[in-house]
């Protein structure tokens, strides 16, 4: 059995599951699509990660990117290589995109990625400011598209996402558009870089030991989360400046209010109150 075909059962009997989300692109104007939303901020470089057959990956070549095609099952990679054959401007690469080490310069993504790694693989591009990855069109599953665009954001991982970087749900697409269609609706996911980023890189790691802690509790009322860094008077001065109830849940508020909220910590709690820089994954 191949290394990630887990065994279901099924009508009596055990059938493979497509544990790898292997669901092919069949819908020839959604890879046209994927290019002209690429197009709007393009990269020199770009990364088509899990690779399949190459739906993605010789269209993007033809419109002259570099591609860095990723595939980790040894069929789909041997069969993308006879089709690639001696076209220019592709590398192929067989491997676990979450086990390899990233381009150094500055690069694109635009992929229909395994559902299962979805946040595994948004997270190696977007966790650590330095990643040189620039913007991305990305094929996910509605559901998690929805969780990383909508308000508030009450997870510390998906917040620290949206300080540096603009993700936006630009589209559902229908299952009917892969082949086999996957049983949950679709979306394509676009990101992109911000210019001005709402918390420098360098204090990114400051910032997110600031969001892990204080949303532990989303629910929580605010003076009592912020109280733990803040003394009264400050905190009487934020929840002015914030426009919110002392009262109302951490977790409500959005990301500009979060960069406030850290812009005052740095500038008026004393350094031994801050919460210890952290909660990113390793790179
Ligand atoms: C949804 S399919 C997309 C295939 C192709 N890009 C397309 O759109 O037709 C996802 C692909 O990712 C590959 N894959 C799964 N996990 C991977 C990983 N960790 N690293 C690289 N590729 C992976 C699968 O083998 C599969 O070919």
């Amino acid at each position: 059995m191949p290394k990630n075909k887990r065994p279901s059962r099924q009508a009596g009997r055990f059938t493979p599951s497509n544990f790898s989300g292997q669901h092919l692109i069949r819908d020839k104007s959604l890879v046209r699509r994927m290019i002209e939303l690429a197009r709007l901020s393009p990269q020199p470089l770009m990364l088509d990660i899990g690779a399949g057959a190459g739906a993605l990956t010789l269209p993007l070549a033809q419109e002259g990117w570099q591609v860095l095609a990723i595939e980790n099952d040894p069929r789909f990679a041997e069969k993308l290589r006879g089709k690639i054959g001696e076209a220019e401007g592709i590398r192929l690469v067989g491997a676990d995109f979450l086990e390899m080490p990233l381009p150094r310069k500055p690069f694109g993504v635009v992929a229909n990625i395994p559902f299962a790694i979805t946040t595994a693989v948004l997270g190696k591009l977007m966790d650590h400011p330095a990643v040189p990855f620039r913007q991305g069109v990305l094929i996910v599953e509605l559901g998690a598209a929805r969780r990383f665009t909508s308000d508030p954001v009450t997870q510390a991982r998906i917040l620290g996402w949206r300080m540096q970087f603009d993700l936006k749900l630009t589209e559902p697409i229908s299952p009917d558009c892969f082949s086999p269609p996957p049983r949950v609706q679709c979306a394509i996911l676009t990101v992109r870089r911000k210019k001005e980023p709402l918390v420098r890189p360098s204090d990114h790691a400051r910032f997110m030991g600031l969001v892990t802690q204080a949303l532990r509790v989303p629910g929580a009322p605010l003076h009592v989360v912020l109280g733990l860094w803040f003394t009264p008077a400050q905190l009487k001065h934020l929840v002015k400046l914030l426009r919110v109830d002392r009262s109302a849940p951490v977790g409500a508020l959005n990301e500009r209010q979060w960069a406030a909220v850290f812009e005052t910590m740095i500038r008026h709690v004393e350094p031994y109150r801050w919460p210890k820089a952290g909660g990113l994954s390793k790179r």
